[in-house]
């Protein structure tokens, strides 16, 4: 699982750093192998405000920054990402060309075998997504995908009542070449889902202090039903 590969999506490593709480807390409660990795944001806190890309730089552009989402090498720089260094959705100059992105895919390769879902923690919309997002055509597997998602969405409405939507990324959201989890699924990683975390839009990016502990709440709910079910199903 991955929390804060976009900087500015703050609730997402506040997650993580909860999920670590609670899995120290209840030990054997979650016995799946659950790797989580923190990409914290190589721009340091200044940047977190409205940032969301990397902060690489190249000869040539005065622009900074590779949107990481769009960097992996999953239908790469087809659709929903830009070639201009300047957008906020730039895939870059190759795939994997960011160290953070290098870092994670090398990761995940080296520990495929026993690597058994992928998880990475985005705000805001309140949606659980999972591939594809760099086509409509429906993964091979897109039953199993969305009956696991809709089963965690309802765990998580179980709490407070919170509403997500689930579906795969291009029809659920927008198409979006690039992405981690249709380069871990296309690994073979199995479960493999995007959360986007509250709200859906009134705070935003900025969700207020109140939100942060019944957020984790509610998500860890929804990250239990899907260990569960890759436990069942292992
Ligand atoms: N792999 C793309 C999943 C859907 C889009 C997720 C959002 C998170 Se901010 C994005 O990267 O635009
Ligand atoms: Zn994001
Ligand atoms: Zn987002
Ligand atoms: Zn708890």
């Amino acid at each position: 699982m991955d929390c804060g590969i976009h900087a500015r999506e703050w609730i997402s490593p506040a997650f993580c750093q909860w999920f670590v709480k609670e899995v120290r807390r209840i030990p054997g409660q979650i016995t799946a192998l659950i790797l989580f990795l923190f990409l914290q944001s190589p721009a340091g806190y200044v940047y977190l405000w409205m940032w969301r890309k990397t902060r690489s730089r190249k000869s040539g552009s005065s622009c900074i920054g590779t949107d990481p989402n769009r960097n992996f090498n999953a239908g790469w720089c087809t659709t929903g990402a830009s070639s201009n260094p300047c957008s906020d959705t730039f895939c870059g100059y190759s795939p994997e060309s960011e160290i953070e992105v290098k870092n994670v895919a090398d990761f995940i390769r080296r520990n495929k075998s026993i690597i058994k879902a992928y998880i990475t923690v985005h705000s805001y919309s309140q949606l659980l997504l999972f591939p594809y997002s760099y086509t409509f055509e429906l993964a091979a597997t897109h039953s199993e995908l969305l009956k696991v998602a809709e089963g965690a969405s309802a765990a998580l409405r179980s709490l407070y009542g919170t509403r997500y939507t689930s579906g795969p990324g291009a029809a659920t959201i927008y198409p979006a070449a690039g992405g981690s989890d249709d380069w871990a699924y296309d690994l073979g990683v199995k479960y493999s889902y995007t959360f986007e975390l509250r709200d859906t839009g009134r705070y935003g990016f900025l969700l207020p202090e109140s939100q942060i502990k019944p957020t984790c709440e509610e998500t860890m709910l929804a990250v239990k039903y899907i260990a569960a079910y890759v436990q069942k199903n292992l």
